[in-house]
């Protein structure tokens, strides 16, 4: 991995509150438990020894039950808590070495937070709150309500930039809060339970929009949150703390087929697999008969001649991302419009985001031709049969009736046990 990719690396990091902290480190370099820690000094073990890197671009989540640390260590980052011990560094540059000047810079230029509650300033209109981060940043009126319009469209309140944040509702008055976060467009995007205290709807819609967006910006984010299904299906990796300690590092896919220890089995326990099956797992990549696979007349032609009906559109990590009907891939395939396909590819990816594969269930069951797997860039990757991805389910179904996690594994872990060839 290049060093450039690495945009926070943070190091050994310890957070104690309160007692003596030299003798507090030393306990924890003995190996005692917060609880033992607590009783002999009185100090209370925040974060303990917290070490990870996160990737240009990656979605990396924090998640652990009530007063296992999340907040101390996201606070850490930027030093708003500051660590007892360990090094953190935000592109390159070592956080707890900084003046408080210095810090001040890195947070106006490099960082932004959205925490749950909005931050935002009552007697400034939505427009200037969106603008905010950008007016401490110096960047001239013109220029700031320009990106902060944008961010604002993008979150979806278009028509709201005059009002105050008291007009709206919780839901929307986060939207200001992300499309603050967007105007600003930071090197690291600080996230502390952003969708709690909105009601279920608001935050699973907000949560796959606001996935969308910090892919399409291709933005660096750390979410901290203790829901289970905001982790699996936001994050690209996920950390789990318990009593201020990182317990394991990985992405969902392994979180659930591997947890480390029993704390985490019991913590992904009701992540149901098939959850979590991609198209990309259950699809036939057999489609090298597309003998130029840039060339989306070729694509269109291929679709066309297997009966594909209607297409998916896959993200790079294999999931859903949109459908592409029936009746547009049909008058596509027969007017040969390139444009027309391409159009057609973006739309379906705004349509629809993230679509869990279960839910396809009735679309596949309906047609009874295999539909086409198309990535963003519009080139076909494969198709799934109506065979293929009944199979993966009920596979889904018989291994999550297994007690273990393991007995889950072959459906999460290899994809190929579910592909069918049909050529
Ligand atoms: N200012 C403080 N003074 C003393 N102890 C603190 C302070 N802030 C946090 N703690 C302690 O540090 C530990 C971690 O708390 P933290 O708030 O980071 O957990 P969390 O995982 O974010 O929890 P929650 O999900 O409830 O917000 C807890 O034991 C808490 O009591």
């Amino acid at each position: 991995m290049q060093h450039d990719d690495i945009v926070l690396d943070v190091r050994r990091v310890t957070k104690i509150f309160g007692g003596d902290r030299d003798r507090t480190l030393q306990l924890i370099a003995q190996g005692a438990t917060k609880a033992e820690i607590q009783e002999q000094t009185g100090a209370v073990v925040g974060v303990r020894d917290a070490s990870f890197t996160v990737r240009r671009g990656e979605f990396f989540v924090i998640m652990g039950l009530s007063g296992s640390g999340k907040s101390t260590l996201v606070r850490c980052l930027i030093r708003l808590v500051e660590p007892s011990s360990g090094q953190i560094f935000i592109d390159g540059q070592d956080i707890t070495q900084l003046s408080d000047a210095e810090l001040r810079e890195v947070r106006r230029h490099k960082t932004a937070m959205v925490f749950q509650h909005y931050g935002l300033l009552p007697h400034k209109t939505v427009l200037e709150n969106a603008a905010y981060g950008l007016k401490t940043r110096g960047v001239p009126k013109e220029e700031r309500e320009q990106a902060a319009r944008a961010a604002i469209e993008r979150v979806g309140l278009k028509g709201w930039e005059d009002y105050r944040p008291r007009a709206l509702s919780g839901g929307m008055q986060q939207r200001v809060g992300l499309a603050r976060a967007l105007a600003h467009n930071p090197d690291l995007l600080l996230m502390d339970e952003p969708f709690s205290g909105l009601d279920p709807l608001i935050r699973k819609q907000l949560r796959r929009e606001f996935a969308a967006m910090q892919e399409e910006a291709g933005l660096t984010t750390i979410l901290v949150t203790h829901d289970l299904d905001e982790a699996l299906t936001l994050g690209d990796r996920i950390a789990v703390m318990r009593d201020g300690q990182i317990i394991q590092i990985a992405t969902p896919d392994e979180l659930i087929t591997n947890p480390a220890d029993a704390y985490v089995a019991s913590f992904v326990e009701g992540a149901s697999a098939s959850r979590f099956l991609t198209a990309a797992q259950i699809m036939d990549r057999d489609v090298t008969t597309v003998s130029a696979a840039d060339d989306t007349d070729a694509v269109r032609r291929h679709l066309h001649s297997r009966s594909a009906r209607s297409a998916f559109v896959i993200n790079g990590n294999g999931t859903v991302r949109g459908l592409i009907p029936s009746e547009d891939l049909s008058r596509i395939s027969s007017n040969g419009d390139r444009r027309a396909w391409e159009t057609a590819v973006r739309q379906a990816v705004t349509a629809e985001q993230d679509t869990p594969l279960p839910d396809l269930v009735p679309l596949a069951l309906k047609s009874r031709y295999p539909l086409g797997v198309v990535d963003h860039a519009g080139r076909l990757v494969g198709q799934i049969t109506k065979n293929a991805l009944l199979k993966a389910l009920a596979d889904d179904i018989e291994a999550d009736e297994g007690s273990t996690p393991d007995a889950r594994q072959p459906n999460t872990r290899d994809g190929a046990t579910h592909v069918e060839r049909v050529s």
